[in-house]
């Protein structure tokens, strides 16, 4: 799929997981990511969560650059978490190319089982 029909949005999110995975190991006191993963999977979910949550709000308010703003937030600190819990952009591509063709209602559906 052409990535300027997303302005881009696919070149940054790689751009962003490389800078992401770069900060392991590095100096907490100049990288805020390496400080979230210095403390862990816990409290990188709790950020993640609280992102979440705040861009939930914005789109509900109808806040668009609000919104858009708080999604950034929260695509950085879900691949934190990733980072930090260890899975890779490939296993959530694989998962998501598993659905591709199928309706979220029968995906929902298969899960019941
Ligand atoms: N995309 C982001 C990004 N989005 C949000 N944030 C930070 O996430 C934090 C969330 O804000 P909050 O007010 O909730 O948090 P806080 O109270 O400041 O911090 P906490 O003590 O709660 O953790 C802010 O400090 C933001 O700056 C980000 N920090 C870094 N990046 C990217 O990661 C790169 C590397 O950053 P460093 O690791 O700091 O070098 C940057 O160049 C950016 O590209």
């Amino acid at each position: 799929m052409d990535d300027l029909h997303y302005k881009g949005l696919g070149k940054q999110l790689e751009a962003l997981w490389e800078t992401i995975e770069s900060r392991r190991g590095a100096d907490p006191e100049s990288s805020y990511t390496a400080s979230l993963l210095s403390k862990g999977a816990e409290r990188c979910a709790k950020k993640f969560g609280e992102e979440a949550v705040e861009a939930a709000l914005a789109g509900a308010l109808g806040k668009k650059d609000e919104l858009a703003s708080e999604a950034a937030d929260t695509l950085y600190h879900l691949f934190v978490l990733m980072a930090s819990a260890g899975v890779e952009p490939a296993d959530v591509a694989e998962k998501l190319a598993g659905r591709t063709g199928q309706s979220g209602h029968e995906e929902k559906a298969s899960r019941k089982g």
